[in-house]
């Protein structure tokens, strides 16, 4: 597991953009798996300006969602369906056949989700995931107890995660779905790169026990620490209770520039 400490959220996108550039450029048709939420913004305005600059050709990418509301309207906004269009297809020029994610609306959820996993594997697999993290610690959206070797299967919602959540909802918590479908943690640990990026002090404690706490259900980031190709970047406010923050810096510092995330 690497740990990368940024100046602030926009040098984060910054990084992991360029991280996204790197895969592409040797995998033009990379499997870009995304995550939705406000973190990972940045990592997406950098890249879709990395693709208006010329600098690199994101047009054969595919893109995964990690995660869905279960119940919202088809097309509702706030579904991430809706989100992941917006914020990451539509300003990349992908066409949306380029996209999959799982079906939020249909009647028969598990179905719904064994097809996800199935899709996701016959196409080769996420290349490279986007991760945010929730102030308890979950990952898509597995909270905590969810079991580390989950599939994409549905989802009760904490209050907390409902709590954080209702900003897109008008502020009205009563507006948030109590259930979701998600990428599980064993699926989430199939993408041969976990790149998880958290700012905020409101992250710290999560992040803290993610990357120097025992691997537990309990904070399912946690499970990165699992795979061999793990990298958590996060800002001073993020990293302000990593007891190892020094060390985590000085090994940056010293990384040959090549090396990339
Ligand atoms: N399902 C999403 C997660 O994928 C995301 O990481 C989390 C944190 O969101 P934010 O980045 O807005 O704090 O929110 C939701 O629960």
């Amino acid at each position: 597991m690497e740990v990368v400490i940024v100046k602030d959220a926009k040098a984060g996108g910054e990084l992991i953009a360029d991280g996204i550039a790197d895969l592409l450029r040797r995998k033009p048709d990379a499997l870009l798996g995304v995550a939705t939420g406000s973190t990972p913004i940045p990592i997406y305005d950098a890249l879709t300006a990395q693709v208006a600059a010329g600098s690199v050709d994101a047009s054969r990418a595919r893109i995964a969602q990690l995660d869905e509301y279960v119940g919202l309207p088809a097309g509702h906004p706030e579904s991430y369906r809706s989100t992941v269009l917006r914020q990451v297809v539509e300003p990349l020029g992908l066409s949306q056949e380029a996209f999959m994610g799982p079906d939020g609306s249909a009647e028969d959820v598990q179905a719904a989700c064994e097809a996800y996993d199935k899709a996701l594997a016959e196409a080769g697999g996420v290349d490279l995931q986007i991760l945010g993290i929730g102030t308890d610690g979950h990952i898509g959206f597995n909270e905590p107890c969810s079991s580390l070797a989950s599939r994409t299967r549905i989802k009760t919602l904490t209050e907390q995660t409902r709590v954080d959540n209702a900003r897109f909802f008008d502020d009205d918590i009563e507006q948030v779905p109590h259930h979701v479908i998600t990428q599980g943690i064993g699926t989430i640990l199939e993408a041969r790169h976990l790149v998880l990026l958290a700012t905020g002090e409101g992250k710290a404690e999560a992040v803290a026990q993610t990357v120097e706490g025992p691997v537990a259900a309990l904070v399912p980031a946690s499970a990165l620490q699992l795979h061999p190709h793990a990298t958590i970047v996060v800002d001073e406010a993020a990293a302000s209770k990593l007891k190892l923050a020094d060390y985590f810096r000085h090994t940056f510092a010293n990384k040959p520039a090549w090396q990339g995330i």
